[in-house]
């Protein structure tokens, strides 16, 4: 992401476009609402065509008194729609004159009592990124890693014909007009690199089987989820190892045979306990984070025949449904950057370094084989790719 170029381009009165290629290629037009002005409306209105909103935080729009459109909860996409409003010494409020008003009376600060309503202007509540990724928090997320206020305007771009979803026409105007076309995700990843979502905030010791090990706690409003984490010796220790090892109730806990997860998890605190200096970060992602009851709908499907993936496909979840940004997060909570990562799993390692933390190379890590999980682990080589021995 080349934030130089999108600061140019607001300079110049043009917007960016963000798309989402996973939404089927939903396009907006996006510019900070605090520099809003009779033109750049104009421009959204002819050329985006959809419907003008104003973003910002839900949180500051609920302070301010504006709030929430009921909702039938059929809207899959869970736009997150406020009341739409006029400042209140507008004419009729359609106006491109009239809407850049109330878009910069909103930026500036002014509370519901000086709108009126129903008006012109589309709020929509930004939940945050790490909640939702939709346009209404990345582009709310990017004003504010840019220095601007926290408020957005945008339209959704509908082609020639009036259609939405249309890649091609998008590059045909962003390159026709000169406009940066940013990707969602790329902003996903920019946020979870600036900002910080988790802070360890209670340690005590922890004598184990394995050794004398720390356990640290955490405040997180990434996920809200109770990941914790354990070390030995000196997190300084640059490069640390590192285990990032994902719940498996019935591997760590019950010492299910059918994985190697447990013996996996034993392993990393035997090498930590002897190497002196690591960390294991214990993330709940129960069942590659599908849980453990679709976990156990996923065994018994194995049980009549399927594989790991086949399972996870029929019962309508995605293979895999990891993401190691809170991963990332708590590394950077703990202010370690350089690691080596004790995995086999090569999506682990990608998906770190995406989120700017620099594994310097990858411990091969060796669970235990059975019998009983020999042809669960041949799948997960095959088919996911993972770097096991077998
Ligand atoms: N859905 C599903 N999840 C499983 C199955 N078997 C194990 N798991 C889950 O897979 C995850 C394994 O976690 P890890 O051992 O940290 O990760 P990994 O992908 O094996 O990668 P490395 O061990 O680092 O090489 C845990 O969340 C388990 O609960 C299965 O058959 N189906
Ligand atoms: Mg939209
Ligand atoms: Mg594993
Ligand atoms: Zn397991």
């Amino acid at each position: 992401m080349n934030i130089k170029n999108i600061i140019k381009s607001f300079e110049l009165n043009k917007p960016i476009i963000i798309w989402d290629e996973k939404k089927e290629v939903e396009a907006d037009f996006v510019f900070p609402a605090e520099m809003v002005n009779e033109e750049i409306i104009n421009f959204f209105v002819k050329k985006g065509k959809g419907l003008l909103c104003l973003a910002s935080e839900e949180d500051y729009l609920l302070s301010q008194g504006f709030f929430k459109l009921p909702t039938n909860n059929l809207d899959t996409l869970k736009t997150n729609y406020f009341i739409t409003v006029d400042y209140i010494s507008t004419n009729t409020g359609i106006s491109t004159k009239d809407r850049a008003i109330t878009i910069k009376k909103i930026a500036t600060g002014k509370n519901i009592s000086e709108f009126k309503y129903p008006g012109h202007i589309q709020l929509l509540g930004s939940i945050g990124i790490n909640n939702r990724k939709g346009h209404t928090e990345t582009s709310v997320e990017l004003m504010k890693f840019l220095g601007y206020k926290p408020f957005s305007v945008l339209i959704e771009i509908l082609d020639k014909n009036g259609d939405s979803h249309n890649y091609e026409y998008i590059k045909s105007i962003s390159s026709k007009y000169n406009i940066p076309l940013i990707n969602v995700e790329e902003i996903y990843v920019e946020a979870i690199k600036k900002q910080l979502y988790v802070k360890p905030v209670a340690e005590a010791k922890l004598p184990t089987k394995y050794g004398n090990f720390k356990i640290i706690g955490f405040e997180n409003n990434f996920d809200n989820k109770e990941h914790f984490a354990i070390y030995k010796g000196d997190l300084k220790k640059e490069p640390l190892h590192v285990r990032i090892h994902s719940e498996c109730v019935t591997g760590d806990v019950l010492s299910s045979k059918k994985c190697d997860c447990g013996s996996q998890l034993h392993l990393a605190m035997q090498k930590i306990n002897n190497i002196g200096d690591g960390l294991i970060i214990y993330l709940r992602q129960e069942g590659r984070d599908i849980g453990i009851t679709n976990k156990i709908r996923a065994y018994e499907l194995q049980d009549k025949g399927l594989d790991t993936v086949e399972a996870n496909l029929e019962i309508g979840m995605p293979i895999d449904n990891r993401n190691y940004a809170i991963a990332a997060q708590i590394l950077k909570s703990l202010d370690i950057k350089n690691i080596i990562l004790m995995t086999n799993n090569p999506d682990k390692v990608y998906q770190l370094k995406k989120y700017g933390i620099n594994v310097i190379r990858e411990e091969f890590h060796n669970g235990e084989i059975t019998k009983e999980n020999n042809y669960y682990l041949k799948i997960k080589k095959t088919k996911m790719n993972h770097k096991i021995k077998l």
